[in-house]
C-alpha cells in the first residue's frame, strides 16, 4: 500500500518515517518538495504517485502566532485539507487528516466525546476547526484523527522546552488550570498505521494517552523522570511553581479542560493505550539508549 505523507520534516512526519511498518510504502514530502496549499502542485503530486492514502502532517502549529497570522494559519490548516480532500476525491484516495484537542472550548468537565460539538477558542483551533468541517463535506470517507500535547524525542515540543528550560534555569513557573492528556507521539503512530490498514474505517477518532495532567503536572513529571532517568544530572535542582493562566498571559486563550475520550478508537482498532506517564517513562527510556549509543 502506498502510503503519501505531507509536512514530513515536521514532528508527526519525520515519526511516521521512523515508525512505518515495512509492508507499507511511505513516500514522504516535506513543504519544500509539496506545499498542500498549492492546488495545482498537490493535483500533480497525487497524480503522479498514485497513492491509496495521504495522511495529512502538515500543518501551521504556532498557537499564539496564529492570532495575528490568520491568513496563514487558514491557507495552511484549512485551505491545505480542503485542496487535499478535493484531489482524494478526483482520484479516488483515502485521507487521514491530524486534528486537535483544540477544536473544542475546554468548557466540559468530563472526556469530550467524538459527538460533541466543536467551539474553538482560537484561531489555531478554529482553522482545524474548519478542515475538518470541509474535509467532511467533501470526502465523507476521511479520517479525521485528533490528538493531544504531542511530544517526540525530536522537534519542537513541550518536554523538550522544558528539558531545556530545566537545565537553565532553578525555578519555572508552569500553568496548573488548564488539563488535557499529553501524548507520546508513538502513540499516535500506531493508531495512525492501523487506521490506514482498516480500510473500512471513517470518520471522527480522538487518540491520546490515558488519564489526566496539567501542564503544571507534565512539568513535574518531566523533571522527575528526567532525574530518574539520568537526562538531568541530580544536582540540577529546579522548583517548578503552578500559577493560573491569567499569571502567564499569552496571545492565544486555551482550553481549560481538553481530555479526549478514546472509547471509539480503543473498541474499532484493539489498542491498549498507556497512561501518559507510563509512556513518558518509555521515551525517556528510549532518549537515553539513544544518548548511551552515541
Ligand atoms: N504538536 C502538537 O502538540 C499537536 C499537533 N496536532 C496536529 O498534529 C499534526 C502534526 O503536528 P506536528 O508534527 O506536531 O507539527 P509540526 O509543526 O512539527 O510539523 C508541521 C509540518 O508541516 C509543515 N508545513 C507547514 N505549512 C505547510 C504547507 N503549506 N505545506 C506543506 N507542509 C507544511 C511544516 O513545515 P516547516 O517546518 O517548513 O514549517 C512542518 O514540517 C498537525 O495537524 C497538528 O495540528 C494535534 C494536536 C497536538
Ligand atoms: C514555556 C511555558 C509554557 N507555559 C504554558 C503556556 C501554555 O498554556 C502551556 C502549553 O504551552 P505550549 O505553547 O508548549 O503548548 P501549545 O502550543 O498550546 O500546545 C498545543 O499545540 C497545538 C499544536 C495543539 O494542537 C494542542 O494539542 C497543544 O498541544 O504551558 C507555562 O505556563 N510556563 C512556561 O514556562
Amino acid at each position: 500500500m502506498k502510503v503519501l505523507v505531507t509536512g514530513s520534516n515536521g514532528q508527526l512526519g519525520r515519526e511516521l518515517q521512523f515508525d512505518c511498518p515495512k509492508d507499507l510504502k511511505l513516500i514522504p514530502l516535506s513543504r519544500q518538495v509539496l506545499d498542500i496549499s498549492d492546488k495545482a502542485a498537490v493535483f500533480r503530486a497525487v497524480k503522479k504517485i498514485q497513492p491509496n492514502v495521504i495522511i495529512n502532517a502538515a500543518a501551521y502549529t504556532s498557537v499564539d502566532n496564529a492570532e495575528d497570522e490568520h491568513e496563514l494559519t487558514f491557507t495552511t490548516n484549512t485551505r491545505g485539507p480542503e485542496i487535499l480532500a478535493l484531489a482524494c476525491k478526483q482520484f479516488d484516495i483515502r485521507l487521514l487528516q491530524i486534528s486537535t484537542d483544540y477544536v473544542f472550548d475546554g468548557n466540559k468537565s468530563s472526556p469530550y466525546l467524538i459527538s460533541d460539538s466543536v467551539n474553538p477558542i482560537n484561531i489555531y483551533g478554529l482553522s482545524k476547526a474548519k478542515a475538518e468541517k470541509i474535509i467532511q463535506k467533501i470526502l465523507p470517507n476521511a479520517v479525521i484523527l485528533r490528538t493531544a500535547s504531542l511530544y517526540a524525542n525530536h522537534s519542537k515540543n513541550f518536554v523538550n522546552t522544558m528539558l531545556g528550560m530545566m537545565s537553565k534555569n532553578d525555578q519555572l513557573s508552569i500553568v496548573v488550570d488548564q488539563v488535557g492528556t499529553p501524548t507520546w507521539i508513538e502513540t499516535l503512530t500506531k493508531a495512525v498505521f492501523s487506521l490506514v490498514r482498516n480500510e473500512s474505517l471513517q470518520g471522527i477518532y480522538h487518540c491520546t494517552d490515558l488519564g489526566v495532567a496539567s501542564w503544571y503536572d507534565f512539568a513535574v513529571a518531566i523533571y522527575d523522570e528526567a532525574q530518574l532517568s539520568g537526562l538531568l544530572p541530580d544536582n540540577e535542582k529546579v522548583a517548578i511553581n503552578a500559577i493560573a493562566s491569567k499569571d502567564y498571559p499569552t496571545p492565544a486563550q486555551r482550553p481549560a479542560y481538553s481530555v479526549l475520550d478514546k472509547s471509539r478508537l480503543q473498541t474499532d482498532l484493539n489498542i491498549n493505550l498507556k497512561s501518559w506517564r507510563e509512556s513518558l517513562k518509555l521515551a525517556f527510556s528510549k532518549r537515553r539508549e539513544r544518548l548511551l549509543d552515541t
